[in-house]
C-alpha cells in the first residue's frame, strides 16, 4: 500500500483567504467583521463569514455553555477545541477547499489569549491541542473522506489563518465601550486584570508571527477603525486597490 501524500506536498489550489478577526471583549471587532466581508464579496470571493466558539449546530451549543456555565480553565479548553473541531469538519476545510474565503471571528489564538494567558492553562498543552485538532495529518484524513475536494495547508504543520486582524484596545477603553452596551457572559465578566493578561498574550502572539498578525489600533472612531482595516487588507494584496 503507498503511503498517503502529505498534505503540504500536494499542490497549492486554494484561492480564497482564511481570514482571523481577535481581540479583547469589547474591541470592536464585530463591528468591522461585516464590511470586511463585503469588500472581499465585491471584489468576487465568495465569503464564508463565521465565528468562535461556534459556526456549525453543535458549535452553538458548546458556545452557550462556554459562556454561560461555570466549568473548570481545562473543560473550558477542551469545550473551545471540540467546537473548533468540528468547525473545520463542516464548515471551514470545506469553504477553502471549494476556493471560499473564510472570516472568523476568533480561532485558535483566542484559545492562547484567554484560556493560556487568562486562565494559566499551559501553553505546551494548548500546542498539543493545537496539533491534534488542525494537524496537517488530520487535515488528509479530511482530504480522502471528500471525494473531489483537496485542501492544501500552505505549509507542513497545523492549519492557521493566512492573516489574523488584531484590534488592540486598551482593557480600559474595551471596559467602558461593554459597560452599558449588554448583558455580560462569563467572560465579560472578568475582572480588568484578566483582559490585561488576554491581551498580554495577543501581544506576544503577534510579535512572533509577524507575518501573519496585522495590528489595528481600535481605541480609535469607528470610520478610522474601519479605514485602517482595509487598508491594511489592501496592503497586503488581500483586496485588490481600486482606482
Ligand atoms: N471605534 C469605536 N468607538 C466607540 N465604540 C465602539 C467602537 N467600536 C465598537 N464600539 C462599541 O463597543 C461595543 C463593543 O463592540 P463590538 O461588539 O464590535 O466588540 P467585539 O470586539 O466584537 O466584542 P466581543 O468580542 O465582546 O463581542 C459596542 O457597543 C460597539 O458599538
Ligand atoms: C474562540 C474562543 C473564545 N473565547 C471567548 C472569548 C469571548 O469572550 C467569547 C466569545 O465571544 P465573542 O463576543 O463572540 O467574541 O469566548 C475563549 O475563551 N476561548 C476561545 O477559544
Amino acid at each position: 500500500m503507498t503511503e498517503p501524500v502529505p498534505v503540504h506536498q500536494v499542490p497549492l489550489t486554494r484561492k480564497g483567504w482564511f481570514i482571523s478577526v481577535e481581540g479583547i471583549d469589547g474591541a470592536g471587532k464585530s463591528s468591522h467583521i461585516q464590511a470586511m466581508a463585503t469588500a472581499l464579496e465585491r471584489q468576487g470571493h465568495e465569503v464564508v463569514l463565521t465565528r468562535e466558539p461556534g459556526g456549525t449546530p453543535l458549535g452553538e451549543k458548546l458556545r452557550a455553555l462556554l459562556l454561560h456555565d461555570a466549568m473548570d480553565a481545562l473543560t473550558e479548553t477542551l469545550l473551545a477545541f471540540a467546537a473548533r473541531r468540528q468547525h473545520m469538519r463542516e464548515v471551514i476545510v470545506p469553504a477553502l477547499a471549494r476556493g471560499a474565503s473564510v472570516v472568523c471571528d476568533r480561532f485558535t489564538d483566542a484559545t492562547f489569549a484567554y484560556q493560556g494567558y487568562g486562565r494559566g492553562v499551559a501553553l505546551q498543552q494548548l500546542m498539543q491541542l493545537e496539533q491534534w485538532v488542525q494537524g496537517d495529518w488530520l487535515l488528509q484524513d479530511i482530504r480522502q473522506s471528500e471525494q473531489g475536494q483537496t485542501y492544501v495547508t500552505p505549509s507542513p504543520g497545523v492549519l492557521q489563518p493566512d492573516w489574523t486582524l488584531w484590534f488592540d484596545v486598551p482593557p480600559e477603553v474595551a471596559a467602558a465601550r461593554l459597560q452599558n452596551a449588554r448583558e455580560p457572559d462569563r467572560f465579560e465578566a472578568e475582572a480588568r486584570v484578566f483582559f490585561e493578561r488576554v491581551a498580554a498574550g495577543y501581544a506576544q502572539r503577534a510579535a512572533a508571527e509577524p507575518q501573519r498578525w496585522i495590528r489595528v489600533v481600535s481605541d480609535a472612531p469607528r470610520e478610522a477603525v474601519q479605514a485602517a482595516v482595509l487598508s491594511a487588507l489592501t496592503e497586503r494584496g488581500v483586496l485588490r486597490k481600486e482606482g
